[in-house]
């Protein structure tokens, strides 16, 4: 760290990094910016530079060509840009340390091998596993669940055995919506690699805890206790004192009820089981092979990995470390993510910081008012450039010196739709402020490229929908802007995280309007008062004002449609985190409540949260809204079958979705106009875009 001119570790590194290095799973939830990244990627880089071939086995020396095929440690993130900056930090420090991330395990495998990269990032759609002995796998993998999924994870149990860690970051937004059945498909695997590891792996590969965790630690009672006297012992607290970053946290212990029974027991848990076909734990082992674990639901494969892995108390669980990050983990309710992860994942130390969900007290908040309907206005134009004006001249910055003596701040401007960040963009460039648009309407390597240019400072406003809301690390953003508000209060704060990290100061600008009076009001009260917890359970207050926001504007196209069909479209509270382009698709298409979207998978990984809905959503209602909530487990890929299709059409990968018979019936029904995708097994689907 110092050699990256960062000498003091962050609160929340000072408390990770030591358990980490323990290999204990760990959950750390610390607000946006506080330095994650870091907390897990330097302790899982020092034990894939530092493990030792105790017991160098002919087997595994023998095998070295097959097993470098797969990596020692995986990381998840939702989507492309996250996954090129996890690697680019990962290979920024691995240049700075010097070293290879190889410990002599993967040393022996490059001598007969001759080739290793370290770190690689992937993602998109890759059904075929791209490395084999001619092309060995990076030790580290940064990827989305859907690449690892896509391919077959249940099937490829080697990849998940020969993994010592897996990182899940974004954890809330991973395990939630969507992207839940891809993770459980991928934690699956894990877990059936865990039961095969005796079988597939030789003694070497299986390592006991370093010593020091051993006798500092663990205090000789049981699971969560250990792990909460721990993590709560002077180690976090001293270290988040000395920090002087004015972070503090403890850690937490999850030594709780729902914890104390594998995760197993306890009355949601049962109602999933009987959602599972019944099959239980058998059912999950049993269902790999054929793309397995489909069709009965997400919650099964939630169990909980650490349930095969016989993880007892104050014990490092065998099998691979589990990591997981969250700026935010919801706790309404017993379906939160954060029930969620207490199940899964019971035993894990739990690192908390004290400004987790609260307002942030380095970003000045400012709330303005614009009147009229939601959506992109004149008003709000006007609303928009006099925020930046406002925010320059706070700093510092007069009108003069934006032509150049003085640089105007760097600002994200948040949209909920693509339409939206369309038409700011439109009236920033028409202001005369440089602008880089960044949604789903803007290719993947244009928007790279676009994103580029804002990191470098040629552009000096990037207009956006929630897909930037997550995880961008841009050094050097001192404004955010919520042109409209977002859909909810854990977007409101990732896009707000954007601004004001690592310690620096920021402003957050947000234009509210009429029609989420009530989110804002309480989200401002909230912050006020110290946290924003409460306003978690807005979420379902809040569906109910996204409905009457539709009837809004009445004689607007949109939502005239919309009443037209009948019954109000119902909007997901849940997708709604996943980014606001989906505002409008779910208003088309209606559908898509809970029990919808367990039937679904998806990868909107590649392509972000917000873009890829409004997308679907410009293909209007219609059809589609005809089956219900069916449509919400379709999930939609642009690329990746250039092969068998053209770019004219869109994917839907319909990942053993209780809608496919009905996909295939139009199929049948329409063959001149749609083109069923070649792997059957995998139920793919392509669909003329624009249909
Ligand atoms: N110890 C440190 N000292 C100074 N800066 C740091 C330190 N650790 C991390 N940073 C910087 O803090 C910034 C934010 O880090 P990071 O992206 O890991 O935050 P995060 O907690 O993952 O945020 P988010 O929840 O938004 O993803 C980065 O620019 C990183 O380089």
């Amino acid at each position: 760290m110092a050699a990256r001119g960062s000498p003091c570790s962050t609160a929340i590194q000072a408390m990770a990094i030591p358990e980490i290095l323990a290999r204990k799973d760990v959950v750390i939830g610390a607000e946006t910016g506080s330095g994650k990244t870091l907390a897990y990627l330097l302790p899982l880089m020092h034990d894939l530079m530092t493990r030792t071939l105790e017991d160098p086995s002919p087997e595994l020396l023998g095998n070295a060509r097959s097993w470098g095929m797969f990596p020692d440690a995986i990381i998840l993130t939702p989507n492309r840009e996250l996954c090129e900056q996890v690697r680019g930090v990962a290979a920024q420090l691995l240049e700075e340390l010097g070293n290879p991330l190889r410990g002599e395990e993967r040393a022996h495998e490059a001598a007969v091998l001759n080739t290793h990269t370290s770190i690689e990032a992937l993602y998109g759609a890759s059904f075929d596993y791209p490395y084999s002995e001619a092309r060995p796998a990076p030790q580290l993998l940064v990827c989305t669940p859907a690449f690892l999924a896509g391919y077959g994870a249940l099937r490829s149990i080697p990849l998940f055995v020969r993994a010592r860690a897996l990182v899940i970051d974004e954890a809330d937004m991973l395990m939630d919506g969507d992207y839940a059945r891809l993770l459980g498909d991928i934690l699956t695997g894990f877990r059936r690699a865990a039961r095969v590891d005796a079988a597939l792996l030789p003694p070497c590969r299986r390592k006991p805890a370093p010593a020091y965790d051993a006798d500092a630690r663990s205090g000789g009672s049981s699971g969560g206790a250990t792990h909460a006297e721990s993590g709560g012992s002077s180690g976090g607290a001293t270290d988040a004192e000395s920090s002087g970053d004015g972070e503090a946290g403890g850690v937490e212990g999850t030594a709780d009820a729902e914890s104390s029974d594998d995760g197993e027991a306890g009355g949601v848990e049962g109602a999933a089981e009987a959602e599972s076909s019944g099959d239980g734990e058998g059912g999950v082992a049993a269902g790999g092979g054929g793309g397995g674990g489909g069709g009965s639901g997400v919650r099964r494969t939630w169990r909980g990995p650490r349930a095969a892995a016989g993880a007892s108390g104050g014990e490092v669980p065998a099998g691979a470390q589990y990591i997981l990050a969250a700026a935010t983990l919801p706790s309404y309710g017993l379906k939160s993510v954060e029930a969620l992860v207490r199940r899964a994942f019971p035993r894990a130390t739990r690192i908390t910081a004290d400004h987790m969900h609260r307002q942030h007290p380095a970003l000045r908040q400012e709330w303005v008012r614009v009147e009229g309907p939601p959506g992109p206005s004149a008003a709000r134009d006007v609303a928009l450039l006099e925020a930046l004006r406002a925010a320059n001249t706070a700093a510092g910055i007069g009108d003069d010196d934006a032509a150049g003596a003085a640089e105007p701040l760097r600002a994200m401007v948040f949209c909920n739709t693509a339409a939206s960040a369309r038409a700011a963009h439109a009236a920033l460039e028409a202001a005369g402020v440089a602008a880089a648009p960044y949604h789903g309407d803007v290719p993947a390597a244009q928007r790279a490229a676009l994103l580029n240019e804002f990191r470098a400072g040629r552009a000096r406003a990037l207009v956006c929908t929630d897909l930037a809301a997550r995880g961008l690390d841009i050094p050097g953003v001192d404004h955010v802007v919520q042109y409209e508000f977002a859909s909810n209060v854990v977007q409101h704060l990732h896009r707000l995280g954007r601004a004001a990290r690592a310690g620096r100061r920021g402003v957050a600008t947000t234009l509210w309007d009429a029609s989420c009076a009530a989110l804002a009001e309480s989200v401002r009260a909230a912050g006020d008062a110290g946290g924003v917890d409460a306003s978690f359970s807005r979420k379902r207050g809040f569906r109910k004002k996204l409905k009457k926001a539709e009837g809004y504007g009445d004689g607007d196209g949109d939502s005239s449609g919309a009443q037209a069909r009948g019954p109000s479209p119902r909007v997901s509270p849940r997708r709604m985190d996943q980014g606001g382009g989906e505002r409008d698709a779910q208003r088309g298409r209606g559908g898509g409540d809970w029990e919808d979207r367990r039937r679904g998978g998806g990868d909107w990984g590649d392509r972000g949260g917000g873009e890829r809905r409004s997308s679907t959503g410009a293909r209007g209602g219609g059809d589609v809204g005809d089956r219900g909530g069916a449509q919400s487990s379709w999930f939609v890929r642009q690329t990746a079958f250039d092969a068998q299709c053209s770019s004219d059409y869109v994917i839907k990968v319909l990942n053993n979705c209780k809608c496919y018979e009905v996909c295939q019936q139009r199929h049948q029904a329409r063959s001149s106009a749609y083109h069923l995708g070649v792997d059957d097994q995998r139920k793919k689907y392509c669909i003329k875009a624009g249909d």
